[in-house]
């Protein structure tokens, strides 16, 4: 994506580049005095093969914006594809089945079932949804995420880089048109932390899979080829092949313009920025 999302023309996905798409994509929770508009009119496009991360401070509507994307909540006004297929007005039970079918998922808390060995934990996605795993594509996910020795452990007898590893292969698994990762580095160290990124990374370069992540981290979506970032609701900037310094910088910015707003002004009229961004690089 070269121009700004709000640019381009609205129309129908063309679903060979396009992984996911919005147009005017509004979500509000609440209604009358209470409502919080927490998206604002977003047109997005998702480049299909690319690492795109959302960014922007706490509260500006990130993880609804990916929730709304993955169609895991409805929207309140807008339009929403997955690849060519509008998501926004879809049946519960087409919406279930197309989440199953197309879209992976990473959380921040790696949802691991305990009693359920490695491999058994990649695959029960699949089984549940009575698919057959496509063994060779199922190899390359294992070895590329460096889990062959490891797929008889329990997740208690594996790091909790490991365990995230484990939780990225059971979103490749079924080999999903969209991989959507909120936080997937939130709960690790700074070492598997990076783990988990290169092979996020890896899994667009070698193995061709579009990953969307939401973080804060200006370390973490360095790693991706596009940053989109949010406030209030609304995609304001983005950047392409990312640097955490520049990242950390654009991010500086809303801390700016917020402790303008909160009157945070030190005496010579200069604004104190938020550091929260430093004290998260990882
Ligand atoms: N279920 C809900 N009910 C009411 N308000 C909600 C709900 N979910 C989110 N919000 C509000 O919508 C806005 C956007 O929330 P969202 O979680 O998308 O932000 P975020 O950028 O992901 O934040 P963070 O970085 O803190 O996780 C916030 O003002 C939030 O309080």
């Amino acid at each position: 994506m070269s121009t700004p999302a709000a640019e381009h023309a609205p129309g129908p996905a063309p679903a060979d580049r396009i992984a996911a798409r919005a147009r005017a994509l509004t979500k509000a929770y609440g209604s009358g005095e209470t409502a919080v508009l927490a998206l604002d009119s977003v047109d997005v496009d998702i480049a299909r093969g690319r690492f795109t991360a959302v960014m922007g401070p706490s509260g500006s509507g990130k993880s609804t914006l990916m929730h709304c994307l993955a169609g895991l909540d409805t929207v309140s006004a807008g339009q929403v594809w997955l690849g060519g297929t509008e998501i926004t007005g879809l049946k519960e039970r087409d919406l279930t089945r197309l989440r199953r079918d197309r879209i992976g998922f990473m959380f921040q808390s790696f949802n691991l079932i305990p009693t359920l060995n490695a491999a058994e934990n990649i695959t029960l996605p699949m089984d549940i949804a009575g698919q057959k795993p496509d063994r060779e594509w199922l190899d390359r996910v294992i070895d590329t995420l460096g889990l062959r020795d490891r797929l008889k452990h329990r997740p208690a007898q594996l790091s909790g880089g490991q365990q995230q590893r484990v939780a990225c292969a059971r979103a490749l698994a079924s080999r999903p048109e969209l991989i959507f990762a909120d936080e997937p580095t939130g709960n690790l160290d700074s070492r598997a932390g990076l783990e988990v990124l290169a092979f996020l990374r890896e899994a667009v370069d070698n193995l061709g899979q579009t990953v969307v992540m939401v973080t804060h981290d200006p370390g973490a979506a360095a790693h991706a080829d596009l940053v989109l970032f949010l406030a209030d609701g609304r995609i304001v900037d983005e950047m392409e092949r990312p640097t955490a310094e520049a990242v950390l910088e654009r991010m500086k910015r809303f801390d700016v313009i917020r402790a303008q707003f909160d009157g945070g002004e030190g005496e010579d009229g200069t604004a104190v920025p938020d550091t929260r961004a430093d004290a998260e690089e990882k």
